[in-house]
């Protein structure tokens, strides 16, 4: 049995191309960002990868990313569950500002620990650690469960919430997953065995 799962950063959105702090604010995709979607399931579909179940955020940038790459697939209509569980970080206080702007306000240090620290939340916002602790119970709950019945599953979500799934689909430390950097509409294909575990990964951004 095949027991597949795809996961996908959206493609560029609105305030990437602007340098702003997103979370759970819901830019469209810029036109970069639609055409690395498309290139993402050409990608699939050049791998022969078919899908039974689609998982999204409630953020539009992934929605239209899965969407897009379902197309490409000939899957539209594809059955599909959009989960608040696996929207991007929260922000809090600083979505909307400029990442380049914050930094000279408030030091380059102290947004790097706001970004990329594991358990410092930026002010009003969520930690990595505190959006680990939304996205796995859903995972565990809703997502596993059908990989594990064969439910060839694709993901399409953000950098961070996708961070905190990689860090245990992967057992990386705290540590190891800040170095982690997600690329924008570039699919990561595990395959699990039949208690969860990552049998083997292709990471096609690498
Ligand atoms: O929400 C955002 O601004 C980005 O999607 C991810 O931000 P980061 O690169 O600071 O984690």
């Amino acid at each position: 049995m095949e027991r597949l799962l795809v996961l996908v950063r959206h493609g560029q959105s609105e305030w990437n191309l602007k340098n702003l702090f997103t979370g759970w604010k819901d830019p469209g995709l810029t036109e970069k960002g639609v055409s690395e979607a498309i290139e993402a399931g050409q990608q699939l579909k050049d791998l022969k990868l078919e899908f039974d179940i689609a998982f999204t955020s409630n953020l539009s940038r992934a929605q239209k990313t899965l969407d897009l790459i379902l197309a490409e697939l000939g899957q539209t209509g594809l059955t599909t569950i959009r989960d608040q569980a696996l929207n991007e970080r929260d922000y809090g206080d600083i979505t909307g500002m400029n990442k380049d702007e914050a930094r000279e306000k408030f030091g380059e240090e102290q947004v790097h620990i706001w970004r990329r620290s594991f358990d410092v939340p930026p002010p009003g916002g969520e930690s990595l650690k505190m959006t680990a602790e939304r996205v796995l119970p859903y995972y565990h709950a809703e997502i596993l469960p059908r990989v594990l019945q064969g439910n060839r599953t694709i993901i399409a979500a953000h950098g961070n919430s996708l961070r905190a799934l990689i860090m245990e689909l992967e057992n990386l430390s705290s540590e190891e997953i800040l170095k982690r950097e997600l690329g924008t509409g570039a699919p990561i294909i595990y395959r699990l065995d039949e208690e969860g575990n990552v049998q083997s990964v292709q990471d096609l951004a690498a």
